[in-house]
Parts: structure tokens; sequence; C-alpha cells
């Protein structure tokens, strides 16, 4: 019995900015009121681990224990956790929905105001760490922390989904798949309508299948690897266009609102680069067209566009989680899922065992690698 106990585990610790992750013998102490201590057997790594750890990340804190794309099985809670019980098999939630502040309550936003303060010192909400390693106390990463073999949550960042889904699968349904098809199906009108998408990553191509899925008329695939061309299509893209392979002085922005008859209908960034968010909004159509920035841009960049582009009626905005409300929305995306309707295995490249890990994160630079998931035994 572990209950009420620390836990001696291994976990993938991050010393400082830019350092490769060194597993590491790390202590975690049992969950406090309202908080769940997780067996994490799956995850997912995502680009935002990639860029927090690459030390571009204003919010970037070490030691820390990144990893926010887990899936896992729970093995105690803290005093008060309700809805939650040792056994459940859960997805943590970087994005907590609390279901009684202000913005859950709002009917608006998926941007629950419970734990984020503390989340984003690297803390638990009584601003402690549950987590040390070589005597020091290490940050936790988005309340998440998937990259320990057990972590500590708090409640209200746990979603409980049928024991019937692969936890090796349903572990990126944390992040990556399901905010490409939040920022999709979240957003009314783009049945019919024609949606360009800005980089083929995991997140681009859940923005291809989830518009497809919607019946989207025309899907343009937008990326500078011409390998996404086949992965693209693959998800439903109806066209594929390499910005790098147009005619020199052509403006990638200027080329999409040309073949369009003046412009797409829906855009999204799923790049994180600034030009490429200015270019997606420049594509959409004056008037109504509407450009979703889901791309996370490093610290110290900003956007830049002429205000005359939302003069003319194109709006911009954007998605956290693709505005899903984890707790309430995922266990149905889990059954979509297991019903066929939401493809998830299709985009494992890698699988990697927990000592192997840093080879997960170079595969991420390798231009081949959709998802890679880490078995955490
Ligand atoms: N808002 C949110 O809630 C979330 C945001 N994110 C963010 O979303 C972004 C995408 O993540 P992910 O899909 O994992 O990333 P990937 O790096 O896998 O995908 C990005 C793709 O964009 C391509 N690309 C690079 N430069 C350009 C360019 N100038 N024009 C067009 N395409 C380009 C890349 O090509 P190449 O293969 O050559 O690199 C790659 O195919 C990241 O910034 C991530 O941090 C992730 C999850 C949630
Ligand atoms: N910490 C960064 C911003 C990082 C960021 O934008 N994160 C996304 C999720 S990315 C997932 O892979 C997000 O949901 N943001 C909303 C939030 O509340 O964190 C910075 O300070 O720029
Ligand atoms: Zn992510
Ligand atoms: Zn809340």
């Amino acid at each position: 019995m572990t209950t009420g106990k620390p836990i001696t585990c291994k976990a993938a610790v991050c010393w400082a900015a830019g350092e490769p992750l060194k597993i590491e013998e790390v202590e975690v102490a049992p969950p406090k009121a309202h908080e769940v201590r997780i067996h994490i057997l799956y995850t997912g790594i995502c680009h935002t681990d990639e860029y927090t750890r690459s030390g571009k990340d204003s919010e970037g804190v070490f030691p820390v224990i990144l990893g926010h794309e887990g899936g896992g099985v729970v093995e105690s809670v803290g005093e008060g956790v309700v809805g939650v019980k040792p056994g459940d098999h859960v997805i943590p939630l970087y994005t907590a929905e609390c279901k009684e502040c202000k913005f859950c309550k709002s009917g608006k936003t998926n941007l629950c105001g419970k734990v984020r303060a503390t989340q984003g010192q690297g803390l638990m909400p009584d601003k402690s760490s549950r987590f040390t390693a070589k005597g020091q106390s290490i940050y936790h990463f988005m309340g998440t922390s998937t990259f320990s073999q057990y972590t500590v949550v708090a409640d209200v960042s746990v979603a409980v989904v049928t024991p019937k889904a692969p936890l090796e699968k349903i572990c990126l349904l944390g992040c990556g798949i399901t905010t490409g098809w939040g920022a999709v199906v979240k957003q009314p009108g783009i049945k019919g309508s024609t949606v360009a998408v800005f980089g083929c990553g995991c997140i681009g191509l859940s923005v291809i299948q989830s518009s497809s899925l919607v019946g989207a008329s025309r899907i343009i695939a937008v990326d500078t690897n011409p390998n996404k061309k086949e992965w693209a299509t693959k998800f439903g893209a109806t066209d594929f266009i390499n910005p790098k392979e147009l005619p020199e002085g052509t403006r990638i922005q200027d080329h999409l609102v040309e073949i369009t008859d003046g412009g797409l209908d829906y855009t999204f960034d799923c790049t994180g680069q600034v030009q490429v968010m200015r270019a997606a909004l420049e594509a959409c159509h004056k008037g109504w067209g509407i450009s979703t920035i889901i791309g996370v841009a490093a610290a110290g960049q900003e956007i830049s566009t002429r205000p005359f582009q939302l003069v003319t009626g194109r709006v911009w905005r954007g998605t956290a989680f693709g505005g899903v409300k984890g707790r309430t929305e995922l266990p149905g995306l889990v059954e979509d899922y297991l019903k066929g309707s939401v493809k998830v295995d299709e985009y494992i490249t890698h699988q990697v065992k927990f000592e192997e890990i840093n080879a997960g994160f170079e595969a991420m630079h390798s231009g081949d690698c959709i998802r890679a998931v880490v078995d955490m035994s």
C-alpha cells in the first residue's frame, strides 16, 4: 500500500533550459487535499514540451518535470476529492475545469481560473511541489508533469475516461489531437466553408481531420516540409501548398487569396511562427474571414499586421486546448475514438521506451515525427 506515503520512482528531469532530460530517481509526495496521485503509463511528447525545454517559454522554470500528454491510473487521492478514485483511468488536464470559477461559469471559455496562477509558477495550488530529486525540489509543468512514473495533479485537472480505451493511444488526447479537434468543432460555420491550415504537424493534421469531419468544402494544407503532403492528404486536405515552391517574391497569403476568389473563410496557424500567423490572417476573406492562432510563439515574439486587415472584417482569434472543457468533454471524445469517428492511432509515428525519451525529442526535429509515445514502465 502506497496510499499516504511518498513514492520513489523514475522521472525525466530537465535541470536547466536547453539541456536534455535526465532520468532520475524522484520522490513523489502523497496528494494533499483536492489532489490526485496518478501512475502515468504512457505519455506523448508535444512541441510545447520542447519549446519549454529549449528555454523559449516565458513561464519556463527549472529544474522541472515536463510532459502534458499523458494517460494513467489513479493511485490515491487526497482529502475532499470526489468524482475520481483509485483505479480510475485518467488523462491529466493542463486546462483545468473546476466548474465553479468565473471562467467556468461564463459559458464563454474553457480557461478555468482555479489553479492557473500556481500552475504557471510550476507549483501545486498550495504553492509547493510534490517532487524531490537529489534533495532538491523540482517544479511541476502545466499542472501535469507526465514525464514522471507518478505525478500529482489538482483534482480539477483530471478527466476520468473509460478503461476500455488503450492508454497508449488516448494519452494523445491530453493535448495535440484534442486541440485541433476543438478548434474546429467548437467554431460554428466550418461546414461548407473553405479552410487553410498552416503547419501539418499533429495539431494541423487534427484541424484538417476535423474540418473534413464537419464538412468543409475545401481544405488547403500549407507546409514548408514536402513530406507533409502525403500526411495532409491522408487526413482530408483537398490541396497542399509548399510556400517554398511558389515563384520568387510571391507571398503565401497573396497566392491563397488569388486561388480562392478573395481568401479563405477560416484559417489556422499551427506553426507557432509569428510571420506565419500574419500570413494566415491576411489569407482570410475580406468581410468575414476568421483566423485562429493555435501555435505557441517564443518569448518576446509579437504578432503584427495592418489594422486595415481587421477594419475590413477579418477576425483574429486564438484557442487553448481547442476550447475544450476537459472533465466534461474528454470522456466523450474517447468514446468517439472507440467508435472510430476520431483518428488517434494514425498520429503515432514513434514509440520509445522511457530511457529513450530524449530520442523522442530528437525525432520531433527530424521532420517525419507526428507524435512519439513514451512507454513509462
Ligand atoms: N494552443 C494550444 O492549445 C496548443 C498549441 N500547440 C502549439 O501548436 C504548434 C504546432 O504543434 P505541432 O503540430 O506539435 O508542431 P509540428 O512542429 O509537428 O508542426 C508544425 C509544422 O509546421 C511546419 N512549418 C514550419 N515552418 C513553416 C512555415 N513557415 N509555413 C508552413 N509550415 C511550416 C513544420 O515543418 P517541419 O516538419 O519542417 O518542421 C511542421 O510540419 C506548436 O507551436 C505547439 O506549441 C500545441 C498544442 C496545443
Ligand atoms: N507559457 C507560455 C504559453 C504557452 C501556451 O500558450 N500554452 C498553451 C497550451 S500549449 C500546449 O501544448 C495554452 O493552453 N495556453 C493557455 C494557458 O492558460 O496556459 C507563455 O507564457 O507564453
Ligand atoms: Zn501540447
Ligand atoms: Zn474554473
